[in-house]
């Protein structure tokens, strides 16, 4: 697990680090200039002609210190300043007059082409407005140019919080972050920008980004430990039993695709509950789940309403929602698991849809939308939106949401204990303060079906004892690991939704390796 920080944590980190703690910010520079050195040249040769192309702010003194170092190692190296002198920061200034007195060459714009190798240090995490003008221009030059680029910190015209362009951001194909991951190299389209990303550790003190509370986090291939412990002495009631109400009348592959993750992920007991008509293809493809119909034609409505409730009470995990439908009979149903349940729920795809549809229906708009699910939803929820489900739920445009998907997250479950699956091609999982961004996964997955295995998976998680967010984490992160191994091995046209499922194997093995 490691953090990721967008640019008012970075600051804090900095001047915590800088005025409490007494390094001083040239010694921070150096120190990110000497990391940015020694990526770039891994990647190129000495025969190469760098230029280095520096902003007014700190960004631009770590390019030159940069710049200067390679120098005096004897590379063909230059200097090409943007901006008014008299706007420089005093590290930027200082390292001006280190470079001027080393006499370094300083370049001007139009002699671009003549170099091969672009440093990027126009802007970092201080870039607090839309690029235009004589910036602009640079920087659709550096992108015009067959250069390899290395960015500083961030390529210059990505938002170090949201990972929106700027207008206009450089396109990089290596870049070199100082102390912590930046939310905007985690998100699209920023990592579409950043190339290779190197997390460089120039010395920031642990106290210094305890103070400052991350509170965002990713994860990487070691988290898979994460994974709930298998006793030798156990039996298939030690992992669980997850409940799974989906699909409708003739709609039965949501309902498949979920209970079967479940029973992948190590869920012990898996029970289908759906309509009556699809009990045959339930019991032919996946033989090992227990089968229960919502609609079974014998009840009358009494009888069915106590077995129902009873399903409900043999669950240790519910989901509800994969392929249910909107019918009045899905409502009826979504009504009981939200009133009754005592166990954890899992509410996705048509669910959310039906508690959109009652939000609109009660005319609630804005925050109380919000706060309508958080009064109306047991505190052991999880929603799995995807962007569109979430526009409906929460009544924001997508485009709001996925400009300020980080943001959306924090509206979302900072005064709830709800626990939002954010799903978009960087899944957000959010429970109040504290948000995970999801770095696994592909476009293969971009499927039918996809969604029903990760509530699958999630449910296995939490059937067999993680928290709800931790599960929900978990679960993303396993879902697009999966997700890549079968990209891997089937590519990404071909795959769909039960590759998934069979690249779960091999992911699952990689704990404790
Ligand atoms: N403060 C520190 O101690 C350290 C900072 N570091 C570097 O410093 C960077 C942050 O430095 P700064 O906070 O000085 O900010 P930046 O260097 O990222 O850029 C800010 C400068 O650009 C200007 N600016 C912002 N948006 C603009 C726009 N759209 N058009 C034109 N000008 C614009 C600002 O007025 C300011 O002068 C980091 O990304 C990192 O590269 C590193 O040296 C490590 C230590
Ligand atoms: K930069």
């Amino acid at each position: 697990m490691k953090y990721a920080v967008d640019a008012s944590k970075m600051k804090q980190i900095d001047e915590f680090t800088i005025e409490k703690i007494g390094i001083p910010a040239m010694v921070l520079m150096e120190r990110a200039a000497y990391e940015t050195v020694s990526v770039i040249k891994r990647n190129i040769k000495r025969t190469d002609r760098i230029l280095v192309v520096c902003g007014t702010g700190n960004n631009g003194g770590d390019g030159v210190a940069a710049g200067r170092i390679l120098y005096g190692e004897g590379y063909d190296v230059a200097i090409l300043f943007i901006g008014e002198e008299t706007k420089c920061s005093p590290q930027m200034k200082e390292q001006l007059a280190i470079a001027r007195n080393l006499e370094l060459p300083f370049e001007n714009c139009n002699k671009l082409h003549a170099y091969n190798i672009i440093i990027d240090a126009i802007f970092g995490v201080g870039l607090t407005r839309p690029i235009s003008g004589y910036y602009a221009d640079i920087i659709e030059q550096i992108n015009a140019s067959q250069s390899k680029v290395f960015s500083v910190d961030i390529p210059s015209g990505i938002s170090a919080d949201s990972g929106k362009l700027m207008s206009i951001a450089v396109k990089a194909d290596y870049t070199i972050t100082f102390g912590y991951q930046k939310h905007g190299l985690l998100l699209y389209p920023g990592v579409e920008y950043a190339g290779k990303i190197i997390v460089a550790d120039i010395g920031f003190p642990k106290i210094a980004a305890e103070q400052a509370n991350l509170d965002t986090f990713y994860y990487e291939k070691e988290d898979l430990n994460r994974l709930p412990l298998r006793k030798s002495y156990s039996n298939k009631g030690s992992y669980g039993r997850v409940l799974v109400i989906a699909g409708s009348k003739g709609v039965s592959g949501a309902a498949y695709l979920s209970a079967k993750s479940a029973y992948r992920c190590g869920a012990g007991l898996v029970k289908v509950m759906t309509s009556e008509e699809n009990r045959a293809i339930i019991q032919t493809l996946l033989p090992e789940a227990l089968f229960s119909a919502y609609d079974e034609v014998t009840e009358d409505s009494e009888g069915r309403l106590r077995r129902l409730l009873s399903e409900l009470d043999w669950a240790s995990v519910i989901v509800v929602g994969p392929g249910l439908g909107q019918t009045k009979e899905a409502e009826y149903l979504l009504d009981i698991v939200m009133n009754k349940a005592k166990v954890p729920v899992i509410y996705d795809a048509d669910a959310i849809t039906l508690l959109a549809g009652w939000m609109d229906y009660q005319k609630l708009a804005g925050q109380s939308r919000i706060d309508y699910l958080t009064e109306r939803l047991q505190e052991q929820s999880v929603l799995t939106p995807h962007l569109k489900e979430l526009s409906r739920l929460i009544r924001v445009p997508v485009s709001d949401i996925s400009d300020n998907l980080i943001d959306t997250a924090i509206q979302c479950s900072y005064n709830s204990k709800l626990t939002y699956v954010m799903k978009d091609a960087r899944t957000i999982v959010s429970h109040q303060h504290q948000r995970y961004i999801n770095v696994s996964g592909n476009h293969g997955m971009a499927t039918g079906g996809s969604g029903d295995v990760l509530t699958g998976i999630i449910a296995a998680l939490i059937a067999q004892g993680m928290t709800l967010f931790e599960a929900s984490c978990l679960g993303v992160y396993i879902h697009g690991y999966a997700g890549d191994v079968a990209a891997q091995e089937k590519g990404h046209y071909f795959m769909m939704a039960e590759d998934l499922i069979n690249a779960l194997e091999k992911v699952l093995q990689l704990k404790g390796q």
